[in-house]
């Protein structure tokens, strides 16, 4: 029978730990880390009468052994107002399936400590108490575990508590001596330990949740029009290769390429969205399938299967990761239609409806029905993934994932990692909360997110608390800026700042973000009434003059390349959950913070300002909640403040709790300021 308690068998232990993050389902899907990630943990425990209670977590590798521990305290913001939530930050290292639990136990120097300050200040049980302390510290210098340095430390104060030759100060100082203090912090004097359940944590690669996104058609690069016939010769796998330099210049290192299929003939859409092709118009790549096959062949206008692990070798040389397109869905031409009818749905008239995203119609295409044939269907799509993976590709992006059934992707990730671990997949499914969080915990390590929409400083400041704060745990935000089909009113009249405001937002808010060609070249016309762009290169070639636009000075890429660099040199930018939001006087400054603790004990601080009103300069008050940026003593500069670099203008400034800040978003609509970190 454990000392303090009747029995097992009951739900509470000595002391109720309840509510612990991050906790998915109960503990029934594992929450999400990646190595190195600070992991923010945390729980509500409390206890009965007024004796003092310690918590803490304790991180447990695969192995089950102990990696690390942290005493956890009452978050930020929390403090004194008897909420009884508790925090810390875990940091796994490795990948593997580690777990945490959480212990709450009677803090015996804690409680001695409060009680002796407060009576004997008024002479209350002043020699009792002493002697108690003494008595305490001496048993603690007998616990095994204790260094034989730390035991010395606290037979020394227990000695002099006792010692009624000094003065009740002097024999008072011992018991609360800073060297007592720091022994009993690293290891607390211990008692009626309650231990929770174990809550597994999932430590996926770097790549799962860490990664700087770039997609473009290889059909465009290198593609030539013939101005004669108007007719296109299409790029391929080794023209778009030539742009890969380019790409990974940009400080990008993951490629995404849209489906790279056959595209089927029936129903092909021509430009523009129009519902009749002409005879040179290429099709949109995601209507897979045609007489030269489907998901597991090439267009033979890309070349073969030697191009494209060519064009993966040339990716990986330069640091690039191919991510491939895998949209589960038919042309019509696609060989399953005649092969497989049962993985439709066909109507009475025999007839099968096209598919759709309401209100996106897609005409050319067909949904696949997991409901006829699951087990047929769910192993073709893994052989078809696995094959891909045999290709060198270890992650996807996965179109509208939420028009299948989520226990198939549980089964498809599952299945697909145990035969080959680390590969990744991104939802793309724009869709409501509870279908993109369920994704989520059922294996997508990212998801597309609603950033593209979230423009105004309250939009932005909710989604991102959201996203760091709430979610984390089964859902990581890829912070697209653009895509193909996401034109959003905000950069087609935002001006070039809007897309500035845009780039530092996603790529310093969120460890994974993703750009789409054309970006850099600050594309912005939408086809009239759509929140796409016009002449959408889903259904034609596009050529743009990537050396023009270089040379001409009218291109983001170099702005895009510091953005790159920052979140590779900038630890703080690698982690999700580590984001505050600050005040500021005016109602478009959007500020917040990114902080992390290496494990070397050194801190990597960045503060972001940004003025998300492309159009007008703003003046504000910026109010810096400076708890969050842990700053040191020797971080202090003589007049109180503390130096920060902006890593954007190369300026620097002494900053404060209150700080005037001016954007104008013609000149940097942005700040990206690095606290500048004295040696210790
Ligand atoms: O439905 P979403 O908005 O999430 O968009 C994704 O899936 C679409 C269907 O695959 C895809 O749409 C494109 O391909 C369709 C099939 O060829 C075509 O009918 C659409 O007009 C075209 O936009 C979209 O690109 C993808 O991101």
């Amino acid at each position: 029978m454990p000392k303090g308690q009747i029995t097992d068998g009951l739900r509470f232990g000595r002391f109720p730990i309840t509510a612990v993050q991050p906790v998915v389902e109960g503990g029934k899907f594992p929450a999400k880390a990646l190595p190195g990630e600070g992991i923010v943990v945390g729980a509500t425990s409390f206890r009965e009468g007024h004796d003092q209670l310690g918590v803490s977590a304790v991180l447990l590798d695969p192995s089950g052994a102990e990696r690390q521990r942290v005493r956890l305290a009452p978050p930020r913001g929390e403090r004194g107002m008897g909420t009884d939530r508790w925090e810390g930050v875990l940091t796994p290292s490795e990948t593997g399936n580690w777990s945490f639990v959480i212990e709450a136990w009677h803090d015996r120097y804690g409680t001695w400590h409060h009680n002796a300050e407060v009576k004997i200040a008024a002479g209350i049980d002043v020699e009792l108490m002493l002697a108690e302390g003494a008595a305490l510290l001496r048993e603690a210098s007998a616990e095994d575990f204790r260094s034989d340095w730390d035991k010395g430390v606290l037979r020394d104060a227990a000695g002099k508590l006792a010692d009624q030759s000094l003065s009740t100060e002097e024999r008072l100082g011992a018991g609360f001596g800073h060297d007592v203090a720091g022994v009993v912090a690293h290891q607390p004097i211990r008692e009626l330990v309650t231990v929770s359940e174990k809550y597994p944590l999932l430590v996926e690669r770097d790549r799962a949740g860490r990664g700087s996104w770039y997609e473009f058609f290889p059909r465009s690069e290198g593609a030539v029009k013939d101005h004669n016939t108007g007719a296109w010769t299409s790029g391929n796998f080794r023209t778009a290769a030539r742009r890969l330099d380019a790409v990974a210049g940009m400080g990008f290192d993951v490629i995404y390429m849209p489906p790279i299929h056959p595209i089927g003939v029936q129903h092909r859409k021509g430009p523009n969205n129009t519902l009749v092709a002409g005879p040179h118009d290429p099709g949109s790549p995601w209507a897979i399938g045609a007489a030269e096959g489907g998901h597991d062949a090439i267009h033979p206008d890309l070349g073969s299967f030697e191009d494209f692990d060519a064009f993966v070798a040339r990716a990986n040389e330069l640091g690039l990761e191919v991510a491939l397109d895998l949209a589960l869905q038919a042309a019509p031409d696609h060989p399953w239609v005649a092969a497989h009818p049962e993985w439709f749905t066909t109507r009475v008239d025999g007839s099968i409806a096209y598919a759709e995203n309401p209100p996106k119609k897609y005409q050319d295409i067909y949904p696949l029905n997991f409901d006829n044939d699951p087990e047929g269907l769910s192993n073709e799509i893994l052989r078809i993934v696995l094959l891909w993976v045999s290709h060198g590709v270890k992650i996807f992006r996965v179109d509208n994932p939420h028009t299948k059934p989520v226990w198939f992707w549980e089964w498809l990730i599952a299945e697909v990692n145990k035969s080959v671990p680390g590969v990744v997949f991104l939802a793309e499914a724009f869709t409501r909360p509870a279908m993109m969080h369920a994704l989520g915990r059922a294996g997508f390590q990212q998801s597309y997110t609603y950033f593209t929409w979230r423009n105004t400083k309250k939009e932005i400041e909710e989604y991102f608390h959201e996203v760091s704060h709430e979610s984390p745990a089964y859902f990581r935000p890829n912070f697209f800026v653009n895509t193909p089909d996401i034109l959003t009113e905000y950069l087609q009249y935002g001006g070039p700042a809007a897309f500035k405001v845009k780039a530092v937002l996603a790529s310093t808010a969120s460890p994974l973000w993703g750009v789409y060609a054309g970006y850099e070249l600050y594309e912005h016309v939408a086809r009239p009434g759509a929140e796409e762009y016009i002449d959408n290169e889903k259904f034609e070639y596009k050529a743009r003059d990537w050396d023009a636009a270089a040379e001409s000075g009218r291109t983001l890429a170099p702005f895009i390349t510091r953005l790159n660099h920052l979140r590779r040199d900038h630890p703080a930018l690698q982690d999700l959950q580590n984001l505050t939001v600050h005040q500021s006087t005016d109602d478009s400054t959007v500020v917040y913070s990114k902080h992390k603790t290496l494990a070397d004990g050194s801190k990597d601080t960045l503060i972001v300002v940004v003025n998300v009103d492309p159009h007008v300069t703003k003046e504000c008050s910026v109010a810096l909640d400076l708890a969050a940026l842990e700053l040191d003593p020797q971080d202090i500069t003589p007049g109180g403040g503390f130096y920060v670099d902006d890593l954007i203008s190369g300026e620097s400034w002494e900053w404060g709790e209150f700080n005037y800040v001016r954007l104008d978003p013609h000149v940097e609509p942005a700040h990206i300021l690095s606290v500048r970190r004295m040696p210790q």
